[in-house]
């Protein structure tokens, strides 16, 4: 089969490893740059590339809307997926199955649409909020008894080995930390019913007891970045992986025997956010603990509806506890990190062009005004007020195809059993794997001119003076495309415009090292390694 399946895909071409073993994108992956591998093999073979013995990547405009179609061409994910198990059911992200995904969506699509998000506003502000009070302490350092200045520091969660992730001294801090304990706490605050509460304490790092399994001193932000990364290589062999007893006893073995730390660590990571995803819905689904309609609230109702019950009958009704477990788990780690990694490389595009800089402020000036300074009164946007600021809006577009949170293509199946699809003039043969590389799509100079690797806010600007050309948000892909395309955009997108603006708005900012390039690493997702930032009041 093995000889079968290479020779099927000999008018693909490609490395010739790549034709028998998946190793190659393995080891790649797990140096955190597999998109920048396969951008390489693109500029190399063209626009259809064989990466692994059965995956071709598709790297043409034509593309995305064949791999990722909507209704009855719509393609499955593919085994990679099995690696993304989270407690014992499959989840709306990882399920591979038509029926339950279309379910599960159901029941997720109205609490997370931009109706329901907008009524769960100022829940977001609150966090904001404390975001800002945090920031402003940090920018004014305390005078010590003998007069010296003494700097605020925050122990701000570990990376994974020792680094600090965000340690601040003075008006220096590393605001991807701090944006991280931010969404953190919106979307358990949301999906939990109850904040993790690190901004509260000032760090990602859950208190001791806080969950029965042992919570090393890991950040809860390090955990959720570990855990796509060990998924994001695992997926590569999925036969390893799965939700049957089998699949969860090998899971068991490679989580303490693997002889890589690092699988290791993403495994147990897995484990360890389970655990307080359970304890936190517990709690929270005890009848006597307050109930508000928040995103748990919604999602149980809309579990029971699509359970066939419905008005006073479905309220009555306990809920399967572990399908709520996994979905809130689900949330919490499909919509924290993400948010936040999105949030820091905008801000990093912003600092580093200075000209972009001082025209969002002005723009934020001219229709926001000045926001309270005082620390007991901290008063932050509304989103109707930043949500259509023209050059805000671009700027994220123009960062978000410039950093390419999601950056490797998404890999979907053609079924065994259907016709071989045709793909740019080429036959695939059924059970194959596809994937649209988000990275190198995003800068192709076909679609977006030969500045595609320049930013460049204006190509999103209806009015711009400057000759460039004009950007599509349907070779954006960000928050995915088709039927699995991101179901949590609306919240992302309102916190992201609400914490770009607040903190333009509010403190003088800029890069501790110009010269620095944005690092980053990739998991299932790219994310900035840190952004360090210098920060004093306006
Ligand atoms: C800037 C932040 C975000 C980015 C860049 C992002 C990106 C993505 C992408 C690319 C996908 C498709 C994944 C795939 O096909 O394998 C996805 C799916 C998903 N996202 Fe997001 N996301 C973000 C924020 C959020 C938030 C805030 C939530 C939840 C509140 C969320 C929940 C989900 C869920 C549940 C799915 C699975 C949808 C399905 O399979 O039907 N995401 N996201």
């Amino acid at each position: 089969k093995w000889l079968f399946d290479a020779r099927q895909y000999k008018h693909i071409p490609g490395p010739f490893l790549s034709r028998y073993t998946s190793l190659p994108l393995a080891l790649h992956s797990r140096g955190g740059k597999r998109h920048l591998y396969v951008d390489s093999l693109h500029r190399k073979y063209g626009p259809l590339v064989l990466i692994a013995p059965n995956h071709i990547s598709c790297a043409h405009p034509d593309a995305i809307s064949v791999v990722y179609a909507q209704g009855d061409h719509a393609l499955p994910k593919s085994d990679f997926y099995k690696a993304f198990v989270m407690g014992a059911t499959p989840n709306l992200f990882n399920t591979q199955d038509r029926e339950l995904h279309s379910k599960r969506r159901r029941a997720l699509a109205h609490p997370l649409s931009y109706k329901s998000v907008k009524e769960m506003e100022e829940w977001i502000a609150v966090h904001l909020s404390k975001l800002v009070r945090n920031l402003d302490k940090l920018c004014k350092p305390s005078i010590t008894t003998n007069g010296s200045a003494k700097h605020h520091s925050i122990s701000n969660g570990l990376g994974l080995g020792a680094e600090t992730l965000g340690r601040a001294s003075g008006s220096q801090l590393n605001i991807h930390a701090w944006f991280n304990c931010f969404t953190f706490d919106v979307i358990s605050d949301l999906a939990f019913g109850q904040s993790l509460g690190m901004l509260d304490r000032g760090t990602d790092v859950l208190p001791t007891g806080s969950s029965s399994k042992k919570v090393d001193d890991m950040g809860v932000a390090a955990m959720v970045g570990v855990r796509g990364r060990a998924a994001a290589f695992l997926g590569l062999f999925p036969y390893l992986v799965g939700f049957s007893p089998i699949g969860m006893f090998v899971r068991r073995l490679l989580t303490n025997f693997w002889p890589d730390a690092l699988i290791r660590k993403g495994l147990s990571s897995s484990d360890m956010l389970e655990d307080i995803a359970t304890e936190c819905v517990r709690r929270r689904l005890t009848p006597s603990k307050i109930s508000r309609d928040d995103l748990l609230n919604r999602l149980v109702n809309e579990l029971k509806k699509s359970d066939q019950l419905v008005g006073d009958e479905a309220l009555k009704e306990p809920v399967d506890e572990k399908i709520v477990v996994t979905e809130a788990m689900l949330l919490l780690s499909a919509g924290s990190d993400t948010t936040a990694d999105s949030a820091a490389a905008i801000l990093w595009y912003i600092l580093a062009n200075k000209p972009v800089h001082e025209r969002l402020v002005s723009e934020l000036d001219e229709n926001i005004g000045t926001l309270s300074q005082d620390l007991d009164l901290v008063d932050v946007p509304k989103h109707d007020q930043v949500k259509s600021l023209p050059y805000l809006s671009a700027t994220i577009q123009e960062a978000l195809r410039m950093f390419a949170t999601n950056a490797f293509g998404l890999p979907r199946v053609v079924p065994p059993s259907v016709e071989p699809l045709m793909l740019i003039g080429q036959r695939i043969p059924g059970g194959t794997e596809l994937s649209v590389p988000a990275y190198t799509i995003q800068r192709d100079i076909d679609i977006w001119g030969e500045d595609a690797h320049q930013f460049r806010v204006e190509r999103w600007l209806q009015d711009s003076e400057v000759e460039v050309k004009k950007g599509d948000p349907k070779y954006l892909l960000t928050f995915g495309v088709g039927p699995r395309m991101c179901i949590g955009k609306n919240l992302a997108m309102m916190q992201l415009q609400l914490m770009i603006a607040t903190i333009l708005l509010r403190y003088k900012i800029e890069l501790c090292d110009p010269e620095k390039d944005l690092e980053a690493i990739e998991g299932f997702m790219n994310k900035p390694v840190e952004v360090q930032i210098k920060i004093s009041p306006r």
